[in-house]
Order: C-alpha cells, then structure tokens, then sequence
C-alpha cells in the first residue's frame, strides 16, 4: 500500500522529485555539452561528427529532411531524437530520423542555407517538450482534487489507480470478443478489460503476447463502438500497434510529428489517410510549386546584387506563404479525419497533440507502461477517459532515473501491479512464444515465480543439429562459458569511462562465427549484447570481420536498452566486467539482465568471469542454473579450447 495518507499528497512527492530530475537531467545535459570537447562528446555518442551533407528534400507538412553521411562510428542519438545542427556559429533545431552507422537524415522546419558548406556537427539536445508536458500532467492530476465535473472525474480515477479507494471486485462477464486465436490467460485479460468500470492491469512477461491481447481487446472495444486512445513510451510501439490494429480491418489515426513515425506506418498518419481524400491532388499540386518556388530561390546566391536579392526574397516569401496554405489545409483535412477515427494512436508526450486536444476518449490504453515516468502516463488521462488499460512488465528495464532514492524511479505500473493485486484488476499472462525453455528457465524462477509456461509451438520446434564435419557438439540452447582464469580482464576508456573486455570480445564473436559455420539451423537474426557502450563499439568492430548470416544479414551489436521488445534467433551476451574488486556497476540492475536474457527464441550464449559475477547471488545462482542444466563450460575446457585459438 502506498506510503502516503492521500493521493495528492503523493503527486506532491512526485512533482518535486519530477523537477529535481529535470533540473539534474538539464544540468547534467548541459554540462556534457559545455565542459566535453568535441572528442568527448563523440566518444560519449553524444555527437557526430564531420557530417557531409548530401541533400534536402521537402518532406512531409512543408519540412526539409537532410540527407548526411559521416565515417562509420556508433553514437546515442536514435531515431526520432531532438538535435542541434551546427557549422561554426550557425545551428538549426531538426529531429533526427532515419539512423544508419554511417549516414543520418534530420528533419528541419526550415532550410538552413548554410548546410551546404562545410564540416556539420550534430548534436543530441535536451527533450524540452516530454518535460514540459510531463509537468503540466501532473500539476493538472493535482489540482482535479476537490472538483466537481471532468475534473472531479479525473481525480476519482486517479484516486482508484493509485489505490486511495476502496475497489469492488470485478465481475467477469464472458462477453463475445470473436478472437478464438487468444490463449486462457490472454482471453482472461481482454475480458476483464471489456468488464472493467475504470481500469485493468495486463502483466506480460517477455513473449507472452502482450500486443496481441492489446489488439484483441481494442479491436472488441471498437466493435462496440468506443472511442479508443492508444498510446506507448516509444514511437516504435506506437507504430508496431497501429500497424496491427489496422491488419485487423481498424480504421487508425496515427498522430506525431512525421518524422518521427516509421515508413511502414506513415498510411496511417494524416498524410496517409489524405491520400484519399478531394484535397490530396491539390495538396500534391501545392507542395510541388512550393519545391519549385524554393529551388528558383535558392539560384540567386546571397553574394550577388541587389535586384538579384529582391528576387531571391520575393521568391522565398511566396515559397513561405505557399507552405503556410498547405499547412493549413492539412489542419482542416486533420480534424475532420480525426471527427471520424475513433481509434487514435500516439505517444505520451503525442497525447498533448493539439490535434486531439478537444476530443474525448471512453478508453486509455497505455502499452510499455513500465518504460514511462508516472507522469508521461497521465498526459494521456486529461482525456478523462472512462476506462484506463496499462500493459507491461515491472521485471523489465524502467525509465533511468538520475536522482538516487527518487519517487520516480517506481513507475506508475509498477505500483498498480503491488497496490491492486487483490482486486481482480491485474492480469498476468503465462503463455510464452519465444524462448526454449531452457532459456527462459531461469529468468522465470527469478522475475515470474516459475508461472510461466511455453507454448507447444516452440517445444515442438525441431532440434538443433551440426553438421557432420563439425568436430564438435554444440546442440544446447543455453550455454554459459565461462573465462575465469583466463587473460580476460575489463579496462576503461580514457575519454568516455566506458567498459571494455578484449577477451571476451573476441571470444564471444569466435564462438558465434564457429557456430554459424558448423551449425545446421540458420538463423534468420543473431544480435550481440552487452551492457557498455565501448564493449558495444568493440564487439562491433569485431563482427565486421565476420561472415554475414546466411541470409546474408549483418550481425547486429547494441547494448541491452535497444533490445527491449525485441526477439532474434541467436543472442550472445558479454557481461564485460572482471575486476578484484568484483565491481559490477551496470549488472546490478537485474533487470536489464532480465531482458538481455529473455531475447533469444533459439539460442542464448553468455560469457563472462565467474569470479567477478559470483560475488552477485543472482550472476552466482545464474551459474548455478547453467550447470544444472549442462549449459556451463569453462573456456579452458573442450569443447572451447580447442574451438577457440585465442
Ligand atoms: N494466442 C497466441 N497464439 C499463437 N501465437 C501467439 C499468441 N499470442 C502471441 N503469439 C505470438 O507470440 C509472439 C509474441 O507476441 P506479441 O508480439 O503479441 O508479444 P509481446 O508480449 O507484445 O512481446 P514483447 O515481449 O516484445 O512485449 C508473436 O509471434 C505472436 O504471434
């Protein structure tokens, strides 16, 4: 139960600790940027640089996308992110899009005639906005106490999700929700989230098929004719639920700024659903005399005479009211389009969306609740919606959060799992899709009180076999292999202190290359794991020297944060640390070990030091586990000695 006699009392707490961690986030943003040299901030990934600038193209709502290419090197910028352009004194604001390792797109309101020349840097900025509407959630989740109206209404709501009231329990009514595809547990959830009157609870452990319930349940919700806004903590879940929900014959809005919506879902956005409209040829008419407008401009260079810069000017000014047309008609096109979806997705912070700021939902649902502040989850609720659905794992990463001891670091998930057990609200599914048992038999016994149980799906997947001129057996779909004892021994880089294991590296990338040639079952995806950015930087430099998968795919490398809510046939893990002091900084959070460790459906291969990870009863029972299930070696002994010349 909550530690505060009151709710309000509790938003208090939360407000406070929501503008220490903006002010330590701001600061500590801040002072990276100032006090690091352009090295530094590279090496953090914080920025890139030289960029080459390749070219711009109008994009969608009248913006620009440019096109840059710089030398391969891993950074932490990702899609979707805000940044700074700059050359010498001048800087842009855009958003980036698109990221591969060596080139990136950014998307910018205007276009900055300095880009063309010269060495760019692209920096991250600070997210403004998330926090800004973060805070205006929450003070307006505060004030709804003692009103009368909506706003009465919200603070009911809030006070039932934050358990200040006492709840009657929920009767399941079986109602017809036409999916005979879902599993018990998962028609249990969709049930119970048609029969709740104010929220429910959906706990999905890794491949449990969380999405899939989600899409059952709003699929039902709509077929009853109820308005639905369905949102999640990353633009990538946005659109992984838009996309099914319209495979399933919904029609979907999908609300955010284009540049931040994927390729896949851009015919769910405004612009997509335009496409069929009266509008969309004249739009299509407008924009191409916008470009043109533009394009004649931009001939006249600003160092030539006078009559030459009152063209240039007029012809700029022509080009800025034709885009201020477009954006208009796209606005009208936009509310009459959002008038007649009644399902509308978008993402926390894109619940603000001033588009859909009149418009009233009867349910809320929050997908990847656990990967968002409590308050990103109450932007969504000024809707005063009716009904709220958080779906979730609490065993997974949450939010990091700067500040020790802070009352944000328990997301609002995570206490509505502990604070509404009894009350026939939480639904947890039990089926899993994705691991061999093996793989997940550990992480079950530790995050899911051994309830989870695996799908004959998979346990009927065929065997893994070698090759008969492999001169070795390696069929297990768990192994852990062990250096102790070995040279294996982390160092830190200078610039970034950042982890580092040369050994394990190495030895990690040999074992999946070995694999992949003696193996008989192709994987279709294999990803490296570990939990430093300079392992990270490492592992990939190693791999590009590897032989690509059958299928002709790279092998991916990436810490465990951008793995979340992703699966891939094989995945190798390298914990990294190995130190006498037996230090293990980053793998105390077992949660992020939690997910590095549920990724994999056929293979999970893990190398780290015994020694060092011991010293942790979680890292020492997870050794434990593989040995009782004859997934441990150590690398001295065969089949690794010999399989691997270090
Ligand atoms: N009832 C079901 N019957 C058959 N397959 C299912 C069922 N439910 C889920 N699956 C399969 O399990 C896999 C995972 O499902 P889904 O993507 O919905 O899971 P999730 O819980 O959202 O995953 P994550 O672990 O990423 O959160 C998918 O391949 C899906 O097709």
């Amino acid at each position: 139960m909550a530690r505060y006699s009151t709710a309000n009392e509790e938003l208090q707490a939360v407000l406070s600790a929501l503008l220490d961690e903006e002010k330590a986030e701001r600061a500590e943003h801040a002072d990276l940027m100032k006090g690091l040299s352009l090295a530094q901030k590279k090496a953090e990934g914080l920025a890139v640089y030289p960029l080459r600038f390749q070219e711009g193209i109008i994009y969608r709502g009248g913006r620009w996308k440019l096109r840059f290419e710089h030398d391969p090197l891993s950074h932490r910028i990702t899609e979707g992110a805000p940044v700074k352009l700059f050359r010498d004194d001048e800087v842009t604001d855009g958003i980036a899009v698109r990221i591969s390792s060596a080139a990136i797109d950014v998307v910018v309101d205007d276009y900055p005639d300095w880009i063309e020349e010269g060495k760019i840097r692209l920096e991250a900025s600070f997210p403004d906005l998330t926090w800004r509407e973060m805070r205006f959630a929450l003070q307006q989740m505060l004030e709804a106490e003692d009103q009368k109206g909506e706003k009465g209404q919200r603070a009911r709501l809030r006070d039932r999700l934050l358990g200040y009231t006492e709840l009657s329990a929920l009767t399941l009514e079986s109602e017809p929700h036409r999916s005979n595809e879902l599993n018990a547990s998962q028609d249990e959830a969709v049930t119970g989230i048609l029969n709740t009157p104010d929220f429910a609870v959906v706990h999905g452990p890794p491949g449990t098929g969380k999405t899939t319930t989600l899409v059952a349940a709003i699929a039902a919700l709509y077929r009853r004719e109820e308005s639905v806004l369905v949102c999640a903590a990353t633009n990538a879940a946005v659109d992984l639920l838009a996309l099914k929900l319209d495979e399933q014959g919904i029609p979907v809005l999908r609300i955010g700024h284009p540049a931040r919506v994927y390729d896949a879902a851009q015919a769910l956005t405004l612009e997509g659903r335009m496409e069929s409209r009266s509008e969309a040829k004249l739009l299509a008419k407008y924009r191409a005399e916008a470009a043109q407008l533009f394009r004649q401009a931009r001939r006249f260079r600003r160092s030539f005479g006078a009559a030459e810069r009152a063209e240039r000017e007029s012809l700029f000014a022509e080009y800025r009211a034709l885009q201020k047309t477009i954006r208009e008609m796209e606005k009208t096109a936009l509310g009459d389009i959002i008038e007649r979806t009644p399902v509308v997705c978008a993402t926390l912070t894109g619940a603000s969306h001033p588009s859909i700021r009149e418009k009233r939902f009867t349910t809320v649902v929050i997908d990847e609740a656990t990967q968002a502040l409590e308050p990103a989850c109450y932007i969504p609720l000024l809707k005063n919606p009716e009904r709220i659905i958080m779906a979730g794992d609490h065993q997974q990463l949450a939010p990091l959060i700067r500040l020790p001891a802070s009352p944000l670091s328990e997301t609002l998930f995570a206490k509505m799992i502990e604070r509404h057990k009894d009350s026939g609200r939480v639904f947890f599914l039990n089926e899993q899709y994705r691991m061999q048992p093996v793989i997940l038999g550990f992480s079950n016994q530790r995050f899911y009180e051994g309830r989870l149980v695996t799908h004959d799906s998979v346990l009927n997947r065929p065997p893994m076999r070698m090759k008969p001129e492999a001169e070795v057996s390696l069929t297990g779909s768990l192994l852990f292999v062990d250096t102790a004892g070995s040279d294996a021994t982390e160092e830190q880089d200078a610039d970034s202190e950042s982890r580092f294991n040369r050994f394990e590296a190495m030895l990690l990338v040999r074992i999946v290359e070995r694999m992949l040639r003696l193996g008989e079952d192709d994987p279709e995806s294999v990803a490296l794991i570990a939990p430093y950015r300079a392992q990270v930087d490492l592992l990939r430099s190693l791999c590009s020297d590897v032989a690509t998968l059958p299928t002709g795919q790279a092998i991916e490398v990436d810490t465990v944060d951008s793995f979340q809510g992703a699966e891939r046939d094989w995945i190798g893990v390298s914990f990294t640390r190995n130190n006498e002091e037996a230090e293990i900084g980053f793998l105390k959070d077992l949660r992020r070990t939690n997910v590095a460790m549920t990724r994999a459906r056929r293979r999970l291969i893990l190398v780290g030091d015994s020694t060092t990870l011991s010293m942790h009863p979680f890292y020492a029972d997870l050794i434990a586990y593989a040995q009782s299930e004859s997934s441990y070696f150590s690398v001295w002994e065969e089949p690794f000695a010999s399989l691997v010349d270090l």
